[in-house]
């Protein structure tokens, strides 16, 4: 439970001690006590009851002293005591169940507790004073009145006998008296038209008369005033002296429960039901105007009441929906403050001047003014604390805390019928079938009526307060002037703009409004010096009540949507609709979101393909360049190998030199093979020159390099097992290129056909044909790259064959060789010049050592030779057969026009452009490079 606002005034009623906290909810029908004490709501006005007043001495409980116990006017005694009629508990945590028909059966007659003095005591020299049995129809038909609207507690006078006179009668003597304590509903009444009219002006207005205990025994002696609160008289024995019949009376010892209940709770429900309701206080200085109000920690008073009944009734009435908001206002020196507005108060700047404005549908009304929306009574509390803690007060002779200022505290009930949850309507729009009636609660303490005072302050504040009293007071007597004028006429006569208050109020006097208004006073020993006053309030009191009328209708149901001040102002539709088209805007927001995060999703999902696209592509480029040169590399090694062998032997391949010569005179080859690099092309030179035999002596040699490499490869020991371990190193790197290659077009085939059904429509066509494009290119190099490699196992297999050969010819020579001193060859000639002069000798001629070892071994060459070029013709011959290459009628073959597209495609398959360079005329067409390696190279054809 929450702990209640600390009181923003400083102590000054009679019960001493410290604010108490919040009791426990408590059933009002269970309460027991006799004091307000037991009250658990904390008012907003906390003001502690306890503070010492300086005018009233007496306690309370000396108030009942000059007044008899009172009975019926059967004669019997009060059946309930007033501690009977006390409501308990009004918990803000958890407000309590809204009392029920009857539920409070000691109210009725708590009207009539002890210290109410009898009606029998009632003076009768006024002999204009009404009887009894007028006093008697009166209070019957407010009896069936309150019942009609579910709560009869407040007055029972059914017992009291005599004829009504139902209009107020103001004697000679000053006898007054008002009529019902009632709120007529106009609506309602159509089952009686007749009577609903003077039922309803009449019954509209309720004002009552609060008489404050004594303190200190102040009054105790004083027997000029009877109070017969059972009929609602009160009379004065003085000077000037009447009766004054009201529609309530509250004794010294009602309590704020009990004057809530008859003078404002049906109010209150009517403000609920759609009816604007005014409540306020008037009254003297220190009666009391505060107390009733705003009540204390322990007795709060119509302002906390009315609040926790407001939230009781929301929660009694499930078919309709409510929105409450609260705005808090003081008149001080005729300027409206917002005492809500956070610029309050002495640290802060001026606060924007607030001004009265008329509209059509709200009425008079003050802008800019701050409201809060609330949601709960402790909410609702809280704010009127804060309220009620920027309010002015000051200290006057009568009031140690005196009001300086009028305030007006206003709940705005916004209310329309629910749409269940669920229906087609509520689903559709959202919007229940009706509007939204708004109807205001003003809750009013004004500032008490005084004398002037000594402090220059005080005075003008008093100046100010009693001038819009004064008022308030002369529009409420002229207001019985043109009570059959409309309404529009009789503004115009009326000054209600002579002051701030008045101008407020205008709406409720005008007859818009249901009114109740609660006057104050003192009857006190110091009546000398207020009786007056005291006559003042009971006058302006029924004057209130006599000529006030108010035509107060339910509200209209306004409809958010209808622009305007007043349409913009139904917060409940202004909401309802607000959450209906941010609903729509999140719905489209939802889905323009889920739009784009598609399409986010489909471009992250192109995107990673076309990077996938380009990085298969970089990779395959560079898998191609790589190829390229490793096939660079190795045609290379190749070459010098062959070369090696070639110049052991002192022979020129017909191949190499067709090739040096293609080199040479055929730049268009060049051309065609493009992609290999130009040391590839340095290297075919010299090794073609290398090639020369004896017949080709003539052409130029190479250049120094040439002779670099001669002098590195002219070893004629170099072995065949080096070749044949380099091949097989290279024919290891190019099966791994191979794997690599194969590996990547898998993966290309993979991510395209990702792609494919990824669904990338046209603009992806274009990427896929290219793809398809390279794929297909791809599988061609492999397939050159393959057939290279049959050409280099079969290269291999005949080098290896070779090898053997010669070693086994090496080996039978030197078994069968004689020693080197048997030989022809002079012993000071060096093997070269022994192979010089051999070569010198006629080529056709026989050698002149028939079995020799240099015979051997060149003949054991010859044979490896001539089985190598049986391989290669073999190749040609299974190229012929695959159609790769033509054979011509001649035994010269060319190649097929297919087969050298792909070439040209990739001009860097050396096995096809080898054996194509070996096979075909060089002059007759472009052919692809000489290539690099082939055994031809190195041999005799
Ligand atoms: N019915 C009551 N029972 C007990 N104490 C009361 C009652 N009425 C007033 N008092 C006490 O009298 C003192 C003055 O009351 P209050 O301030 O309500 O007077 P007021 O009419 O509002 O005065 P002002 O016009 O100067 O503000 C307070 O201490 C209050 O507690």
């Amino acid at each position: 439970m929450s702990t209640l606002p600390q009181p923003s005034r400083p102590a000054a009623g009679p019960p001493i001690g410290a604010l108490p906290q919040l009791p426990a909810p408590k059933s009002r029908k269970s309460m027991p006590a006799s004091s307000d004490s037991s009250r658990a709501v904390s008012p907003h006005k906390l003001r502690t009851p306890s503070s010492p007043r300086p005018a009233l001495k007496s306690p309370l409980s000396n108030s009942t002293t000059n007044i008899s116990s009172t009975r019926s006017a059967s004669g019997a005694r009060v059946p309930s005591s007033p501690e009977k009629s006390l409501r308990r508990t009004i918990s803000i945590a958890a407000f309590p169940q809204p009392p029920r028909p009857g539920s409070r059966p000691g109210t009725a007659s708590s009207m009539n507790g002890p210290g109410l003095q009898s009606s029998g005591s009632v003076k009768s020299k006024r002999g204009s004073r009404p009887s009894m049995g007028a006093i008697s129809q009166r209070s019957s038909k407010t009896h069936s009145l309150l019942s009609a609207g579910g709560d009869a507690k407040s007055i029972s006078h059914a017992d009291l006998e005599g004829s009504p006179s139902q209009s107020r009668s103001s004697s000679a003597e000053g006898s007054y008296s008002t009529s019902a304590t009632t709120f007529e509903d106009g609506d309602d009444s159509a089952g009686s038209k007749s009577n609903a009219k003077s039922k309803e002006i009449k019954g509209n207005v309720i004002v009552s008369v609060r008489v404050r205990p004594n303190v200190n025994g102040e009054g105790s002696a004083n027997s000029e005033w009877v109070v017969d609160a059972r009929r609602g008289l009160l009379a004065y024995n003085g000077k000037e002296g009447g009766d004054y019949y009201y529609d309530n009376l509250f004794s010294a010892h009602e309590n704020n429960a009990r004057v809530y209940d008859s003078a404002a709770k049906r109010l209150v429900r009517r403000v609920m039901e759609g009816y604007h309701g005014t409540v306020f206080a008037y009254g003297m200085t220190g009666t009391g105007k505060t107390f009733s109000m705003q009540g204390t920690a322990t007795s709060p008073g119509v302002i906390p009441l009315a609040i926790t009944d407001i939230f009781s009734f929301i929660r009694e009435t499930p078919h309709r929906e409510f929105l409450l908001r609260v705005s808090y206002l003081e008149i001080y020196n005729e300027k409206i403050h917002d005492l809500l507005s956070a610029s309050i108060g002495p640290t802060n700047g001026p606060q924007e001047e607030i001004k009265l404005r008329e509209d059509s549908k709200r009425g008079v009304y003050a802008t800019p003014l701050k409201e809060e929306i609330v949601q709960s009574p402790t909410q609702l509390l809280r704010v009127i604390a804060r309220g009620d803690h920027a309010r002015r007060t000051g200290s006057t002779q009568f009031n140690a805390r005196s009001s300086r200022s009028h305030a007006v505290v206003q709940i705005v009930v916004e209310s329309r019928e629910r749409v269940p949850t669920g229906t087609t309507q509520d689903r559709r729009s959202g919007l229940a079938p009706g509007g939204v009636r708004v109807s205001t609660l003003s809750l009013i303490d004004l500032a008490g009526s005084e004398r002037a005072a000594d402090d220059k302050e005080r005075r003008t504040e008093g100046a100010h307060i009693n001038k819009s009293l004064l008022t308030l007071g002369n529009i409420i007597s002229r207001l019985s002037e043109t009570k059959d004028s409309p309404s529009e006429t009789k503004d115009k006569h009326l000054p209600y703009r002579d002051s701030k208050l008045t101008r407020l109020l205008q709406p409720a006097l005008s007859g818009n409004s249901l009114v109740s208004i609660l006057c104050t006073v003192q009857l006190g020993s110091s009546v000398n010096s207020n009786s007056g006053e005291t006559l003042n309030t009971l006058k302006f009191a029924a004057r209130a009540k006599n000529n006030i009328v108010s035509h107060a209708k339910r509200a209209d149901e306004a409809f958010g949507g209808g622009g305007g001040d007043a349409g913009s102002r139904v917060l409940l539709e202004r909401y309802r609709m607000e959450i209906q088209a941010l609903r729509g805007q999140l719905e489209s927001q939802t889905k323009v979101q889920a739009e784009k995060e598609m399409k986010l999703e489909e471009q992250k999902l192109e995107q990673e393909a076309h990077e996938r696209h380009e990085e298969q592509m970089l990779e395959m480029q560079l898998a191609r360049t790589a190829l390229k040169e490793r096939i660079e590399h190795l045609n290379r090694l190749i070459l010098c190998s062959k070369s090696t062998g070639v110049n052991t032997q002192g022979t020129i391949s017909a191949l190499g030199r067709l090739s040096r010569m293609s080199s040479i005179l055929d730049p268009g080859s060049r051309s065609l093979r493009s992609s290999v690099s130009q040391s590839t092309l340095n290297i075919h030179r010299p090794v073609s020159f290398l090639s020369v035999n004896s017949q080709d002596m003539n052409l130029p040699l190479g250049n120094e390099d040439d002779e670099d490499m001669m002098g590195e490869f002219a070893d004629g020991k170099a072995s065949a097992q080096r070749q044949i371990s380099a091949l097989q190193a290279d024919l290891n790197d190019k099966n791994r290129y191979i794997a690599t290659l194969e590996r990547r077009l898998l993966q290309a085939r993979r991510s395209s056909h990702s792609r494919m059904s990824m669904g990338i429509k046209s603009g992806g066509s274009h990427d896929n044909s290219e793809l398809m494009a390279q794929l297909r290119e791809k599988d061609m190099e492999i397939n050159e790259l393959r057939l290279q490699l049959d050409d280099k196992d079969r290269m291999l297999t005949a080098l290896r064959s070779a090898a053997r050969h010669r070693d086994l010819a090496q080996l039978s020579i030197e078994t069968q060789t004689p020693s080197p001193t048997q030989t022809s060859v002079p012993p000071t000639q060096t093997p070269a010049q022994t192979q010089q002069s051999a070569g010198n000798a006629s080529p056709g001629a026989a050698p002149k050592v028939s079995a020799g070892p240099a015979e051997i071994e060149t003949t054991v060459k010859r044979r490896s030779m001539d089985e190598v070029s049986r391989i290669l013709d073999e190749m040609i011959q299974d190229r012929v057969e695959s159609g790769h290459l033509i054979k011509g009628s001649r035994g010269s073959v060319r190649v097929a026009p297919e087969s050298r597209r792909t070439s040209e495609s990739n001009p860097t398959v050396p096995g096809l452009s080898a054996v194509t360079a070996c096979a075909s005329p060089p002059p007759s067409h472009p052919l692809p490079p000489p290539p690099p390696v082939h055994p031809r190279q190195s041999l005799d054809v």
